[in-house]
Protein backbone atom coordinates (compact mmCIF):
# COMPACT_ATOMS: atom_id res chain seq x y z
CA UNK A 1 0.00 0.00 0.00
CA UNK A 2 1.85 3.58 -1.16
CA UNK A 3 1.43 5.95 1.32
CA UNK A 4 0.63 9.57 0.16
CA UNK A 5 3.98 11.86 0.61
CA UNK A 6 4.13 15.14 1.87
CA UNK A 7 4.65 18.14 -0.91
CA UNK A 8 7.87 19.15 -1.33
CA UNK A 9 7.49 23.27 -0.99
CA UNK A 10 10.42 25.18 -1.67
CA UNK A 11 10.87 28.43 0.67
CA UNK A 12 13.40 31.19 -1.08
CA UNK A 13 15.77 32.60 1.53
CA UNK A 14 17.63 36.00 1.76
CA UNK A 15 21.22 36.23 2.20
CA UNK A 16 23.06 38.28 5.06
CA UNK A 17 26.45 38.37 6.42
CA UNK A 18 26.69 37.18 10.00
CA UNK A 19 30.24 37.84 11.16
CA UNK A 20 32.42 37.26 8.70
CA UNK A 21 30.34 34.82 6.65
CA UNK A 22 27.60 35.11 4.18
CA UNK A 23 24.60 33.24 4.89
CA UNK A 24 21.21 31.75 3.58
CA UNK A 25 18.57 32.55 5.63
CA UNK A 26 15.13 32.36 6.39
CA UNK A 27 12.75 33.38 9.11
CA UNK A 28 11.23 30.27 11.31
CA UNK A 29 7.97 31.39 10.62
CA UNK A 30 7.54 30.67 7.51
CA UNK A 31 8.98 26.95 7.44
CA UNK A 32 6.74 26.65 10.13
CA UNK A 33 3.73 28.22 7.93
CA UNK A 34 4.60 25.21 5.68
CA UNK A 35 5.00 22.77 7.96
CA UNK A 36 1.46 23.75 9.89
CA UNK A 37 -0.51 25.80 7.49
CA UNK A 38 0.23 23.92 4.12
CA UNK A 39 1.40 20.65 5.57
CA UNK A 40 3.86 20.26 3.63
CA UNK A 41 7.81 19.25 3.71
CA UNK A 42 9.85 22.39 3.52
CA UNK A 43 12.93 22.90 1.45
CA UNK A 44 14.87 26.17 1.51
CA UNK A 45 16.05 27.81 -1.71
CA UNK A 46 19.46 28.88 -1.68
CA UNK A 47 19.63 32.68 -3.36
CA UNK A 48 22.26 31.16 -6.22
CA UNK A 49 21.30 33.37 -8.98
CA UNK A 50 22.38 32.05 -12.05
CA UNK A 51 23.88 29.05 -10.60
CA UNK A 52 20.48 27.30 -9.57
CA UNK A 53 19.78 24.49 -11.87
CA UNK A 54 15.84 25.81 -12.18
CA UNK A 55 14.68 23.03 -14.48
CA UNK A 56 16.41 20.44 -12.00
CA UNK A 57 14.76 22.28 -8.89
CA UNK A 58 10.89 22.65 -10.64
CA UNK A 59 11.12 19.24 -11.58
CA UNK A 60 12.33 18.22 -7.39
CA UNK A 61 9.40 20.55 -6.01
CA UNK A 62 5.89 20.71 -5.48
CA UNK A 63 5.16 24.12 -4.64
CA UNK A 64 7.35 27.50 -3.92
CA UNK A 65 6.66 29.89 -1.33
CA UNK A 66 8.66 33.36 -2.07
CA UNK A 67 9.13 34.96 1.49
CA UNK A 68 8.89 38.76 3.19
CA UNK A 69 12.24 40.03 3.94
CA UNK A 70 13.34 43.37 5.39
CA UNK A 71 15.15 44.07 2.18
CA UNK A 72 14.01 45.52 -0.92
CA UNK A 73 14.38 44.69 -4.41
CA UNK A 74 16.59 46.56 -6.38
CA UNK A 75 14.54 49.60 -8.34
CA UNK A 76 16.77 48.59 -11.22
CA UNK A 77 14.75 45.62 -11.85
CA UNK A 78 11.42 48.02 -12.31
CA UNK A 79 12.83 50.90 -13.55
CA UNK A 80 12.44 52.61 -10.17
CA UNK A 81 14.91 55.50 -9.34
CA UNK A 82 17.75 55.00 -7.03
CA UNK A 83 16.60 53.80 -3.34
CA UNK A 84 17.21 56.46 -0.84
CA UNK A 85 20.69 55.76 1.06
CA UNK A 86 20.50 52.84 3.26
CA UNK A 87 17.88 50.89 1.76
CA UNK A 88 18.61 47.29 2.42
CA UNK A 89 18.81 45.42 -1.05
CA UNK A 90 19.62 41.58 -1.17
CA UNK A 91 20.99 41.25 -5.12
CA UNK A 92 21.63 37.82 -5.00
CA UNK A 93 18.11 37.17 -3.60
CA UNK A 94 17.01 39.16 -6.43
CA UNK A 95 18.52 37.40 -9.03
CA UNK A 96 17.65 34.07 -7.65
CA UNK A 97 13.49 34.51 -7.12
CA UNK A 98 12.85 36.87 -10.16
CA UNK A 99 13.27 34.16 -12.58
CA UNK A 100 12.71 31.58 -10.55
CA UNK A 101 8.87 33.09 -10.17
CA UNK A 102 8.64 33.21 -13.99
CA UNK A 103 10.12 30.09 -14.71
CA UNK A 104 7.64 28.17 -11.42
CA UNK A 105 4.46 29.94 -12.62
CA UNK A 106 5.13 28.79 -16.75
CA UNK A 107 5.80 25.25 -15.45
CA UNK A 108 2.63 25.11 -13.35
CA UNK A 109 4.23 24.58 -10.35
CA UNK A 110 2.29 26.14 -7.66
CA UNK A 111 3.17 29.14 -5.46
CA UNK A 112 2.67 32.03 -2.81
CA UNK A 113 4.28 35.11 -2.48
CA UNK A 114 4.15 36.69 0.76
CA UNK A 115 5.29 40.61 1.08
CA UNK A 116 8.71 41.04 -0.23
CA UNK A 117 7.81 37.67 -2.32
CA UNK A 118 4.60 39.43 -3.41
CA UNK A 119 6.35 42.66 -4.56
CA UNK A 120 8.89 40.42 -6.49
CA UNK A 121 5.89 38.57 -8.58
CA UNK A 122 5.16 42.05 -9.49
CA UNK A 123 8.09 42.86 -10.42
CA UNK A 124 8.87 39.44 -12.46
CA UNK A 125 6.22 40.16 -14.70
CA UNK A 126 7.02 44.16 -15.30
CA UNK A 127 5.15 45.93 -12.64
CA UNK A 128 6.57 48.52 -10.62
CA UNK A 129 6.97 49.59 -6.87
CA UNK A 130 6.18 52.37 -4.71
CA UNK A 131 9.64 52.58 -2.65
CA UNK A 132 8.11 54.65 0.30
CA UNK A 133 4.28 54.56 0.44
CA UNK A 134 4.18 56.91 3.57
CA UNK A 135 5.90 59.79 1.42
CA UNK A 136 3.42 59.30 -1.71
CA UNK A 137 0.65 60.69 0.39
CA UNK A 138 -3.03 58.89 -0.09
CA UNK A 139 -1.76 55.99 2.20
CA UNK A 140 -2.62 54.43 5.58
CA UNK A 141 -0.05 53.62 7.28
CA UNK A 142 1.42 50.15 6.42
CA UNK A 143 4.62 49.94 8.22
CA UNK A 144 4.79 47.88 11.94
CA UNK A 145 5.16 50.04 14.91
CA UNK A 146 9.03 49.09 15.58
CA UNK A 147 8.87 49.94 19.09
CA UNK A 148 5.91 47.40 20.30
CA UNK A 149 6.76 43.78 21.05
CA UNK A 150 6.47 41.03 17.80
CA UNK A 151 3.16 40.12 18.90
CA UNK A 152 1.64 43.65 18.19
CA UNK A 153 4.17 44.33 15.12
CA UNK A 154 2.23 41.07 13.57
CA UNK A 155 -1.08 41.64 15.04
CA UNK A 156 -4.19 42.72 12.86
CA UNK A 157 -4.00 46.29 11.74
CA UNK A 158 -5.98 47.04 8.65
CA UNK A 159 -9.47 45.83 6.47
CA UNK A 160 -8.29 44.21 2.95
CA UNK A 161 -11.46 44.54 1.21
CA UNK A 162 -11.75 40.98 -1.48
CA UNK A 163 -12.57 41.14 -5.18
CA UNK A 164 -15.95 38.76 -5.36
CA UNK A 165 -15.84 35.89 -7.59
CA UNK A 166 -11.91 35.92 -7.37
CA UNK A 167 -9.30 33.20 -6.46
CA UNK A 168 -9.17 34.64 -2.42
CA UNK A 169 -12.45 34.84 -2.14
CA UNK A 170 -13.21 31.06 -3.25
CA UNK A 171 -10.65 30.34 -0.82
CA UNK A 172 -11.22 32.24 2.13
CA UNK A 173 -15.33 33.00 1.39
CA UNK A 174 -15.41 36.21 2.73
CA UNK A 175 -15.47 39.52 1.32
CA UNK A 176 -13.45 41.28 3.86
CA UNK A 177 -10.50 40.39 6.71
CA UNK A 178 -8.23 41.63 9.04
CA UNK A 179 -4.67 41.29 7.78
CA UNK A 180 -1.52 42.16 9.55
CA UNK A 181 0.75 45.06 7.59
CA UNK A 182 4.66 45.30 8.04
CA UNK A 183 5.79 47.23 4.94
CA UNK A 184 7.22 50.10 3.33
CA UNK A 185 6.68 49.52 0.03
CA UNK A 186 3.85 48.66 -2.27
CA UNK A 187 2.50 48.00 -5.95
CA UNK A 188 2.49 50.94 -7.95
CA UNK A 189 1.76 49.89 -11.85
CA UNK A 190 0.78 46.61 -11.24
CA UNK A 191 1.81 44.15 -14.07
CA UNK A 192 -0.42 43.41 -16.52
CA UNK A 193 -0.95 39.64 -16.50
CA UNK A 194 -1.71 39.71 -12.37
CA UNK A 195 -4.98 39.97 -11.42
CA UNK A 196 -6.57 41.90 -8.49
CA UNK A 197 -7.71 39.99 -5.33
CA UNK A 198 -8.27 42.31 -2.09
CA UNK A 199 -7.37 46.09 -1.86
CA UNK A 200 -6.79 48.27 1.46
CA UNK A 201 -9.29 51.25 2.16
CA UNK A 202 -7.01 53.46 0.40
CA UNK A 203 -6.95 51.06 -2.76
CA UNK A 204 -3.46 50.24 -2.58
CA UNK A 205 -3.49 46.37 -3.74
CA UNK A 206 -2.69 43.71 -1.26
CA UNK A 207 -3.24 40.87 -3.08
CA UNK A 208 -3.49 39.29 -7.05
CA UNK A 209 -3.60 36.21 -8.90
CA UNK A 210 -1.70 35.39 -12.33
CA UNK A 211 -4.11 35.71 -15.10
CA UNK A 212 -3.90 32.06 -16.71
CA UNK A 213 -1.43 30.85 -14.70
CA UNK A 214 -1.77 26.88 -14.96
CA UNK A 215 -1.55 26.62 -11.31
CA UNK A 216 -2.35 27.98 -8.23
CA UNK A 217 -0.31 31.09 -8.24
CA UNK A 218 -1.10 34.08 -5.40
CA UNK A 219 0.61 37.15 -4.07
CA UNK A 220 -0.74 38.67 -0.58
CA UNK A 221 1.27 41.76 0.86
CA UNK A 222 0.42 40.50 4.68
CA UNK A 223 1.45 38.13 6.50
CA UNK A 224 -0.65 35.21 6.48
CA UNK A 225 2.35 32.54 7.73
CA UNK A 226 2.29 34.64 11.42
CA UNK A 227 0.34 32.00 13.84
CA UNK A 228 -1.20 30.42 10.77
CA UNK A 229 -3.05 27.92 13.03
CA UNK A 230 -4.83 30.42 14.95
CA UNK A 231 -6.45 33.17 12.18
CA UNK A 232 -9.02 31.27 10.13
CA UNK A 233 -8.27 33.82 6.82
CA UNK A 234 -4.23 33.30 7.20
CA UNK A 235 -5.10 29.16 7.64
CA UNK A 236 -7.44 29.05 4.42
CA UNK A 237 -4.85 30.36 2.36
CA UNK A 238 -2.00 28.29 3.19
CA UNK A 239 -4.60 25.33 2.97
CA UNK A 240 -5.37 26.39 -0.65
CA UNK A 241 -1.90 26.60 -1.08
CA UNK A 242 -0.74 23.04 0.18
CA UNK A 243 -4.01 21.45 -1.42
CA UNK A 244 -2.33 22.51 -5.18
CA UNK A 245 1.28 21.53 -3.53
CA UNK A 246 -0.24 17.82 -3.23
CA UNK A 247 -2.29 17.62 -6.37
CA UNK A 248 1.01 18.42 -8.10
CA UNK A 249 2.79 16.27 -5.96
CA UNK A 250 0.30 13.13 -6.24
CA UNK A 251 0.78 13.12 -10.24
CA UNK A 252 4.71 12.50 -9.40
CA UNK A 253 3.93 9.45 -7.16
N1 LIG B 1 11.03 45.12 2.54
C1 LIG B 1 9.76 45.18 1.88
C2 LIG B 1 8.97 43.93 2.15
C3 LIG B 1 8.44 43.86 3.55
C4 LIG B 1 8.56 42.48 4.15
O1 LIG B 1 8.63 41.47 3.47
N2 LIG B 1 8.64 42.45 5.47
C5 LIG B 1 8.96 41.26 6.19
C6 LIG B 1 9.80 41.58 7.35
C7 LIG B 1 10.41 40.42 8.03
C8 LIG B 1 9.61 39.16 7.95
O2 LIG B 1 8.54 39.08 8.59
O3 LIG B 1 10.04 38.23 7.27
C9 LIG B 1 8.97 46.41 2.33
O4 LIG B 1 9.36 47.03 3.32
O5 LIG B 1 7.96 46.73 1.69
Amino acid sequence: MSVARKPVIGISCCTDQIGLHPFNIVGEKYIMGVVDGADGLPLLIPALGNRLDTEQLLDLLDGIMFTGSPSNVEPHHYQGPASAEGTKHDPKRDATTLPLIRAAIERGVPVLGICRGFQEMNVAFGGSLHQRLHEVGGFIEHREQKDQPVAIQYGLSHEVQVEPGGLLYDIAGCSAAQVNSLHTQGVDRLAPTLQPEARASDGLIEAFSVRQAPNFALGVQWHPEWQVKDNAFYLSIFQAFGDACRARASRHS
